[in-house]
């Protein structure tokens, strides 16, 4: 059988199966995560926190475990700048001292520090505090900070927005997922209730632009075009809302959450202005160690692989899951960065240039289950006929 595939990372302990593509750099990793309930998987999760952070990150002062943000009353933001002043060499990383600094996370999260991307009021930080009810939340500039923040040591785990259901798939973080080695440890989803806002006083009638991150634009798409507003796009929504209350102007608006309208003080011109009233966003919990996959309950696996060209190359890597009853939940295709054109040599033709693309399965089996080792060895020795032969 003609199926190569290349599963980029995806590790069980059975020592035939462990694969990884050298050419990303990629450690073989297993993004399992438990589905069901927050509860149950946040128990399973081993947490390690470095030490709470006494003062600002310091790209100088980089051999101790102690980095963190200085909370002096302005926002203070995790950024690329103050993150790549660290140890480029993630084994030259800071460890914490001794094991009994080594704090499990409680399951109200109440020892977790979470990063995610934007400020206080953003979706992303009530997704931390949903999967961690009483975290420290710790904001990051841009989403590539919040995977480098794990990293670092800086906090324990970052909570990511991946899909929502009107505006898709949030490609940058499947993009992210294989330029760093964190683990997907747990998924949360949010029901997303845009409002918008204004400085106290306004009418809706006054506005003729309105701020927010450029996916809440697109989830009030048709709300916003009626209304006949000017779209800018933010950092996040919360962003959004801080801008309009620091900018004073009478005639700008911004679309974010009820909370991000406490704490910047703005008033809720409308609620609900999502074009599709079910609006919910699926955010990754991400973590530097994988959490045991087990049979104790649901979990679900996500994997990522390459496939040669060829006629229902997908269909038939697809099979060895449905051969096993393996329900899958999601698939998305990225185009390979680092080797986007694959040139096919068409034999009378001449050649042609495709594009070869990255495929992102989850599935719903856990590592632990037999079914899913044999679904990816499955994957796996079809590879490996194709090169025996
Ligand atoms: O801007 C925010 O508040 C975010 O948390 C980001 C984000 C996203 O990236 O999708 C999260 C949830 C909503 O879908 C809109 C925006």
């Amino acid at each position: 059988m003609a199926l190569k595939a290349n599963p980029i990372w995806g590790y069980a302990k059975a020592p035939h199966f462990h694969v990884g593509v050298p050419d990303l750099g990629s450690r073989p990793r297993v993004f399992s995560l438990d589905f069901r309930g927050l509860n149950k998987w946040e128990c399973c999760c081993v947490g390690v926190s470095a030490q709470t952070p006494q003062r600002a990150i310091s790209p100088v002062e980089d051999e101790k475990p102690t980095h963190g943000v200085e909370s002096s009353g302005a926002i203070q933001r995790l950024s690329d700048m103050e993150l790549t002043g660290f140890h480029k060499d993630l084994n030259l990383l800071p460890k914490p001292l001794s094991a009994t600094e080594l704090s499990s996370p409680s399951c109200d999260g109440s020892k977790v520090r979470v990063a995610y991307q934007g400020i206080p009021g953003a979706y992303s930080e009530s997704a931390a505090r949903k999967a961690y009810p009483k975290c420290e939340t710790v904001p990051c500039e841009q989403f590539e900070a919040a995977f480098k923040a794990v990293e670092l040591w800086l906090v324990d785990k970052a909570v990511l927005p991946i899909e929502n259901s009107v505006g898709g798939s949030i490609h940058r973080n499947y993009d992210l997922l294989l330029r760093h080695r964190l683990h997907i440890v747990g998924e949360v989803q949010l029901v997303i209730n845009h409002c918008l806002l204004g400085l106290p006083g306004v009418r809706k009638e006054e506005l003729i632009r309105v701020l927010s991150h450029p996916q809440a634009l697109a989830q009030c798409e048709m709300t916003l075009s009626n209304l006949g507003m000017v779209r800018v796009s933010t950092d996040d929504t919360a962003g959004a809302a801080q801008i309009v209350s620091s900018s004073g102007e009478r005639d700008t608006g911004a679309v974010a959450s009820a909370e991000a309208a406490k704490i910047y003080g703005l008033d809720i011109l409308s609620e609900k202005i999502q074009d599709d009233d079910d609006n919910i966003t699926r955010f990754l919990i991400l973590a530097r160690e994988p959490i045991i996959a087990g049979t104790d309950r649901p979990y679900k696996t996500s994997i990522v692989f390459t496939l040669e060209e060829g006629p229902g190359m997908l269909f038939k890597a697809l099979a060895v899951f449905a051969l096993r009853d393996i329900n899958l939940t999601k698939i998305e295709s990225r185009p390979q960065r680092k080797r986007p054109l694959r040139i096919v040599d068409d034999s009378n033709k001449g050649s042609a240039k495709y594009f070869d693309y990255l495929f992102y399965i989850d599935f719903e089996a856990s590592m632990a289950e037999e079914r899913a080792q044999l679904a990816l060895g499955h994957l796996q020795v079809s590879f490996l006929i194709l090169h025996d032969m």
